[in-house]
C-alpha cells in the first residue's frame, strides 16, 4: 500500500480519512496541521506542524502521498501554494461507494465522497472536493479548488471555475458556470451564468445584494 499524509485535521479531515480507511490503495501514517506544535509519533502514526512536510519527504521519499484536507477552498489553495510540494505527490481519493464513468479525468488532489457520482467524460481538476452524494454529469469541467457539497447536482457540460463552492443541494441546468470564486448557496437552482467572486442564492439563483467576505 502507498503511504497517505492528510494536511489538515478538522471536520472535513475526518471524512477524508475514512475514505482512506474505506479503500486499499493507502495507508494513512500521519497527519500534519498547524495545531501541532512539533512533530509527535504515537501508535505507528505521526502528527505535526504543516511544515514538517519536508521531514516526511526526507523519510518516506517516494513512497508517500499527500492530501489536503481542509473544507475551505481558499486556505486549501494557500496551503498547496505554501506546500510546493509536485500535483503527482498528491493522491486521488474515491470513495469505494462513489461512481466513476468512463472517460472521467480525476486530477491529484482531488477527493470523491460517499455516495458521489461523476459522469463520462467529466474532468475534475486538482484539490477539488466532490462531497457526498453530489452528482458530476457528463462533460462537466470543475476548475481546481472548487467545492461542490453534499447533494449537489450538476447537469451536463456545467462548467465551475477556480475555488467556486457549489452549496448543500443546489443545482446548475446544463451548460451554464459559476465563476471563479463564486459561492451558489444552499438549495440555488443556477439557470443563468454566475459571475465571478459572486454569491447567488435562490430559485432560479440570482446575486445577493450584500455579500459578506466568505
Ligand atoms: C459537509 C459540509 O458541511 S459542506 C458545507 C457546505 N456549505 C454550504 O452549503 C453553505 C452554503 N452557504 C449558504 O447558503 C450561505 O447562506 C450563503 C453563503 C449563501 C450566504 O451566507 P451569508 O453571507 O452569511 O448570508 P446570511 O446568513 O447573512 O443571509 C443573508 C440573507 O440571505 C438569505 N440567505 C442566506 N443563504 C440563503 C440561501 N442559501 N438561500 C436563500 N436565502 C438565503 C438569508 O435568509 C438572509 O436573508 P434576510 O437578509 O432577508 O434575512
Amino acid at each position: 500500500m502507498k503511504k497517505l499524509v492528510v494536511i489538515g485535521d478538522g471536520g472535513h479531515s475526518k471524512v477524508v480519512r475514512d475514505i482512506v480507511l474505506a479503500g486499499n490503495e493507502y495507508e494513512w501514517i500521519g497527519t500534519l496541521d498547524d495545531k501541532y506544535a512539533s512533530f509527535i509519533e504515537k501508535d505507528e502514526r505521526f502528527s505535526g506542524p504543516i511544515h514538517t512536510v519536508d521531514r516526511i519527504l526526507e523519510r518516506f521519499g517516494s513512497q508517500v502521498y499527500f492530501v489536503i484536507a481542509i473544507g475551505s477552498n481558499r486556505i486549501r489553495k494557500a496551503v498547496a501554494e505554501q506546500l510546493g510540494i509536485y500535483d503527482v505527490k498528491y493522491a486521488v481519493l474515491v470513495h469505494p461507494s462513489a461512481i466513476i464513468g468512463s472517460n472521467v479525468n480525476l486530477l491529484p488532489g482531488t477527493v470523491v465522497m460517499p455516495g458521489a457520482i461523476v459522469n463520462s467524460s467529466a474532468s475534475i481538476h486538482t484539490h477539488c472536493i466532490i462531497n457526498t452524494n453530489a452528482v458530476v454529469e457528463h462533460d462537466c469541467i470543475l476548475y481546481s479548488y472548487v467545492h461542490l457539497s453534499p447533494g449537489a447536482i450538476l447537469a451536463g457540460n456545467v462548467t465551475v471555475l477556480e475555488g467556486a463552492s457549489i452549496g448543500i443541494g443546489a443545482k446548475m441546468i446544463p451548460s451554464v458556470s459559476a465563476g471563479e470564486w463564486s459561492t451558489v448557496g444552499a438549495g440555488a437552482v443556477v439557470i443563468r451564468d454566475i459571475p465571478p467572486c459572486c454569491t447567488a442564492i435562490g430559485v432560479p439563483a440570482s446575486p445577493m445584494k450584500h455579500i459578506k467576505s466568505l
